[in-house]
């Protein structure tokens, strides 16, 4: 099986849907953040502040550098469609699913949020950023899922289905 990749703004589900979606298919999960995290030994706030987000991003595109093509989930982080390069490995190396999530959802569901440093700031930018990464999260994507009204499992199983049908 390709690799799949998942990929949609802060809060669209990327981690909660990509490790259900690895445990039903047998297969490996991993987490860009994550990786990023164990690799730097920083947690991501901590790197946005002491490195800044231009560090950041070129540390996501070493991390897609090297990751598995073959059986195994990723969750991306939000901003890996910001570099070229990782845009051409999103298209070219492996199945990549959109979760297209509507900006009032991300809202509710990260009312909370404390880790994601570009949650946390005012409402205004956020909402550009969102406006401004739709188009190229769609440009990269073999599926495209709305997932405002669908439980995971749902979902789960549209991605399931679509790559029965690959
Ligand atoms: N389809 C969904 N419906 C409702 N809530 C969801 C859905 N997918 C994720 N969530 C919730 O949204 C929050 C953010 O999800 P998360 O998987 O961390 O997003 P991401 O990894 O894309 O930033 C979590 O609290 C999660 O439980
Ligand atoms: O959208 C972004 O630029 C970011 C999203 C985050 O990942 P999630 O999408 O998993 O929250 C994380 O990579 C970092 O805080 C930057």
């Amino acid at each position: 099986m390709k690799s799949i990749c998942l990929i949609g703004f802060m809060g669209s589900g990327k981690t909660t849907l990509g490790k259900e979606l690895a445990k039903k298919l047998d297969a490996v999960f991993l987490d860009t953040d994550e990786e990023i995290i164990k690799w730097r030994e920083m947690d991501i706030p901590e790197i946005f502040q002491l490195e800044g987000e231009k560090r950041f991003r070129e540390y996501e595109t070493e991390v897609l550098k090297g990751l598995p093509q073959k059986n195994t989930v990723i969750a991306t982080g939000g901003g890996i469609i910001e570099a070229k390069m990782n845009r051409d490995i999103l298209k070219n190396d492996f199945f990549t699913v959109y979760l297209k999530t509507s900006f009032e959802e991300i809202k509710q569901r990260l009312a909370s949020n404390k880790n994601r440093p570009l949650w946390n700031q005012e409402m205004e930018k956020k909402e550009q950023l969102y406006d401004s990464r739709q188009y190229i999260y769609e440009e990269c994507a073999d599926q495209i899922i709305q997932t405002d009204d669908y439980s995971a499992e749902r979902i789960v199983q549209m991605i399931m289905k679509s790559i029965v049908q690959q």
